[in-house]
This record gives structure tokens, C-alpha cells and sequence, in this order.
């Protein structure tokens, strides 16, 4: 535990002393940003309000600057640490400037009264969330996205040493998603802060964390950097997806491909594919494409979405074998739809088969 800022020492956890998930064991270093990941109910926010100390914990320790967690005080805990759950407080008769305030409080005499440099902090922290004109509403008559930008300003100006949130994107459009993901790098590489969050956008988890944590069944299935976790088998199976596909490459989602005979060809390259891959797939059209380089964008979508990928290897010309099998594959389709792929030395018989698709009076040009 020598070198870690934050360390779950074989922790369980759960609910009326029964655990729900344990033995976790990891160690998070000063500065680090660590997302947890991982279906709906499998115990991400149980982890985070056990190492808040809003649950109390079943076995194990937890280890927080080299001192276990509960040796710490309220208050001192309070200075330290940061916490942005996603419990509903409905806080009687406070504006949003009030909630933010609050962060202050560790800081204030017993009397709460703010110095002129606490209220610049409480500022400052509602415009890095650019919650400025949300100051004199009343925090219970604001929109949930608003909720999650005053929380996180709190939390800003607490200036805490760690900042655990939980599902601090869900409710934020995707201008203030990337506003809250770089105030929390800012936080963690600018000031070492160090950042514990849960995030059910795991594109945005793979682009945000260093490290990632896998919550599934009663135990952490994975935890490693998200080149390693990020591969394509180990999201299918963390989330048991079996009606569609998430492409680490990408992070990006797609619908299962259109079931049935294919009699659609697309003759494309070099992303020309996409949108046409796309249409087909909203119309329930299933489609053959090709000739496609493996490592052309195209082929990376159409993998995931055409009945059959007619391929060639990466900076070759097409081989005879690749081309018969496109031809071949064209005469038994009813469509051929020929995007405006550019033909040069490599791929020039994709032009043959253009020229073979219009002859044949089955040419759709888009
Ligand atoms: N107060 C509670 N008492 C008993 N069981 C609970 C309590 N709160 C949650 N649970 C259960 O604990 C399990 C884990 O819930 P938790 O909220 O930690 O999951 P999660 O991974 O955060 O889910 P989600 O992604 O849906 O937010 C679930 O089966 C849930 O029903």
C-alpha cells in the first residue's frame, strides 16, 4: 500500500451486514482519475458511498493518505474530501449560491459566516461550472443537469484533496458532459486531486480515466489501465451485450446488423461506406460490402453492420481472388450501390467493378 494516495484493503461491502461485493483490493495514486464502470446494479454506487462513509463498511479497511478512513474526524474529512452523490437533497428554502456556499462551511467559524475570499471561491466555482445566473434560484426548482453543475461547484470550492462523484454525467447535455470531464482532468492533473468516479458513458470513461474499475457480480472483475480493459470481448461480456455492439476503437455503440439475405451490394472505401451502412441499417437492409482494406475506416463499421465484408489486405492492389469474390457476390445482389470512392493504383479494380456494376444496369450512384 506503500505508494497509494487511496487504497481498498480487501474491502467488502453491502447492505444489513451481508456483502454484496468483496474483496476489493486496489490502490489509487495522488492525482489519479479512476472510473467505475460496470452494469446497473452491480454495486458501483455501494463502492462509493462505502469509502464516503455514507454506508458502513462490512470487512476490509480503506486507507486514505496513509490513515485509515474512519481515524478521520467530520470535519477534517470534510476539508479533505469531496462528494458528489446521486441522492436527491431537497434542502428547504436554499438558492443555488446557498448549496455552493456550503463547500466553504469546513472553512468558516461555528457562526458559517463567509469571508470575502470564501464568497470568491463560491464565485469562481459557479463559473467553472458556468452556473453563475443559477445563483439566486432556489435549488429544488432548477433542472436536474443545473442540480449536477451546482453539486460539482460545491465540490470545487470545498478544495478537497479527492473528489468522488457518482454518475456525475447523467443528467449534463454534451456541452457540460465535456465542461465537467475537463474541470475533473484540470482537478487531477493540474492540482493532484485526486478523482473516484462512477460513469455509465464508458466512451467518455475510456477517455477520461487512467485507470478503470469493472464492478460485476460480487466482485471487481477487472481493474487496469483502458487500453487493457477496453478491448472489445471484455465490454460484451462485462454488460452481457448480445443485441448490438460497442467498438473501443470508437467507443461508440452500434444496433445489431439487419438479419436475412443479403441482396444489397456497397462498393466503398475510405469512409465513403458509413453513411450508406448507416441507411441500410435504419431500413432493415441487409448488405454485402466491399472491397474494403482492413484498415480502412469503412471496414471498421462494416464489420459490425453488413452480412459479409469483402476484404484485402492493407496497401495491396486487390488480389484476383478478392475481386472474383466480389464479382460473384454482385451478381447475385438485386442492388449495387457505388459511393464515390477514390480509385487509385492500390484499389484500381474497384473501378472495374464500378464499370461492371453500371453494365449490368443495377447501379445506384450516391
Ligand atoms: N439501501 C439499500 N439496501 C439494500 N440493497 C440496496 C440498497 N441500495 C441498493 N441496493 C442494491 O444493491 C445493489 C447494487 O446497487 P448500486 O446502487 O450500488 O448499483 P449501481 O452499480 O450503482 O447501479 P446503477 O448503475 O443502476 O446506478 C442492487 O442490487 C441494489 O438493488
Amino acid at each position: 500500500m506503500d505508494n497509494y494516495y487511496f487504497h481498498m484493503d480487501n474491502l467488502s461491502v453491502g447492505y444489513d451486514k451481508k456483502a454484496l461485493i468483496h474483496d476489493i483490493c486496489i490502490g489509487i495514486k495522488k492525482g489519479e482519475i479512476v472510473t467505475l464502470i460496470g452494469p446497473n446494479g452491480s454495486g458501483k454506487s455501494t463502492i462509493l458511498k462505502s469509502i464516503t462513509r455514507q454506508l458502513q463498511i462490512i470487512g476490509g479497511k480503506v486507507y486514505f493518505d496513509d490513515r485509515n478512513l474512519n481515524s478521520f474526524s467530520y470535519k477534517e474529512l470534510s476539508t479533505r474530501m469531496a462528494v458528489v452523490l446521486t441522492e436527491r437533497m431537497r434542502p428547504e428554502l436554499m438558492t443555488c449560491h446557498d448549496i455552493v456556499a456550503t463547500g466553504r462551511y469546513p472553512y468558516t467559524g461555528r457562526l458559517g459566516i463567509l469571508s470575502r475570499e470564501d464568497e470568491e471561491k463560491v464565485e469562481e466555482a459557479m463559473r467553472a461550472v458556468h452556473a453563475e445566473s443559477l445563483g439566486s434560484r432556489d435549488f429544488n426548482n432548477i433542472s436536474d443537469g443545473q442540480r449536477q453543475r451546482v453539486l460539482l461547484a460545491r465540490a470545487i470550492c470545498q478544495e478537497p484533496d479527492i473528489i468522488i462523484l457518482d454518475e456525475p454525467t447523467s443528467f449534463l447535455d454534451i456541452k457540460h458532459k465535456l465542461d465537467l470531464l475537463s474541470i475533473l482532468r484540470d482537478m487531477a492533473k493540474k492540482k493532484q486531486i485526486t478523482v473516484i468516479m462512477s460513469l455509465h458513458e464508458i466512451d467518455l470513461a475510456q477517455k477520461i480515466a487512467d485507470k478503470i474499475i469493472c464492478v460485476k457480480g460480487d466482485t471487481i472483475s477487472h481493474f487496469g489501465k483502458p487500453e487493457d480493459i477496453f478491448e472489445e470481448n471484455m465490454i460484451k461480456e462485462l454488460y452481457e451485450i448480445n443485441n448490438g455492439f460497442f467498438d473501443p476503437l470508437f467507443g461508440s455503440i452500434e444496433l445489431p446488423k439487419p438479419d436475412g439475405e443479403a441482396k444489397t451490394f456497397v462498393i466503398c472505401g475510405n469512409g465513403t461506406g458509413i453513411p450508406i451502412f448507416r441507411q441500410l441499417q435504419k431500413e432493415h437492409t441487409p448488405f454485402i460490402a466491399g472491397i474494403l482494406y482492413t484498415n480502412d475506416v469503412d471496414y471498421r463499421l462494416a464489420r459490425l453492420l453488413a452480412s459479409k465484408v469483402i476484404t484485402e489486405e492493407p496497401f495491396m492492389e486487390i488480389s484476383e481472388e478478392a475481386f472474383l469474390k466480389a464479382q460473384k457476390a454482385m451478381e447475385s445482389c438485386e442492388r449495387i450501390i457505388c459511393t464515390a470512392v477514390p480509385v487509385g493504383s492500390c484499389n484500381k479494380r474497384l473501378g472495374e467493378l464500378i464499370d461492371a456494376a453500371k453494365k449490368s444496369g443495377k447501379a445506384e450512384f450516391v
